[in-house]
């Protein structure tokens, strides 16, 4: 059998970075295979933009190492859409001088773009500025402009953040509609934990657990993590 059938998908072994002092993740393993969505939950501070940093060539860890498909991976940020991995931007990002349309295209082409936008349910405003939207439609946009690209591999990061209920409901039926695999973190718990094929739990950088939304939910360290950092 052929190393790339034997450990498909995005794979992350032994992970850790130190910011000076701090352990920011500590020997952080998590394998995302074809078509699954892996969530990435714990506290504020406890790694997860972090981990997502180092899939996308932002930080460097100190050990471990990274493979797709069963190959050696080291992405470098401006690399990432030739591996097939799009990341979201918490908040909204977009550039207020482009058309919404140009910013979708940033992602891809114009097909793509167009597609991604009529997937995302704003293709109306095409034309408009992302700045004469309202957020969640602007949220919509961000997703389209990844989704442009055709990922292989989507990364999301806190998607559900200010969005309502409506708003959320649609976002869940595009993670499970698509065929990417969708690395999530996102603190809207019912959110993640009605999408996710399975989670990675970390807290202060440790992986605490890892498993199914069931098993996570009677976890006694999982409970622990968020009641003793609860606002
Ligand atoms: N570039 C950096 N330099 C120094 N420390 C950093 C850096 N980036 C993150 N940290 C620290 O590393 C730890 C993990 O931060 P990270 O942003 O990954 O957590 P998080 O789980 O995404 O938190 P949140 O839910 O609040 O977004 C925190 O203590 C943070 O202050």
């Amino acid at each position: 059998m052929s190393t790339e059938k034997a450990d498909p998908g995005l794979v992350l072994h032994h992970i850790t970075v130190r910011f000076g002092g701090l352990l920011a993740l500590d020997d952080v393993s998590l394998r995302a295979g074809p078509g699954r969505v892996v969530g990435v939950i714990g506290p504020n501070g406890a790694g997860k933009t972090t981990l997502f940093n180092v899939i996308c060539g932002f930080v460097t860890p100190q050990s471990g190492a990274m493979t797709l498909d069963g190959r050696p991976f080291r992405a470098r940020p401006h690399q990432l859409a030739r591996h097939g991995i799009a990341r979201t931007l918490q908040g909204v990002g977009q550039f207020n001088g482009m058309t919404v349309l140009e910013n979708v295209q940033v992602g891809g082409n114009e097909k793509t773009a167009w597609a991604a936008l009529e997937r995302c349910e704003v293709a109306e405003h095409a034309g408009k500025r992302p700045g004469e939207l309202p957020y969640a439609k602007r949220k919509r946009v961000e997703l389209a402009r990844a989704l442009a690209s055709r990922p292989r591999i989507l990364m999301l990061d806190e998607p559900a953040g200010g969005l309502d209920t409506d708003e959320i409901r649609w976002l869940a039926d595009l993670i499970r509609d698509t065929e990417s695999t969708v690395l999530l973190v996102e603190h809207h718990m019912e959110l993640v934990m009605s999408v996710c094929d399975e989670i990675l739990v970390l807290d202060f950088g440790k992986p605490i657990a890892l498993g199914t939304p069931g098993e996570i939910r009677t976890d006694e360290k999982v409970a622990e993590a968020y009641l003793g950092t609860a606002a």
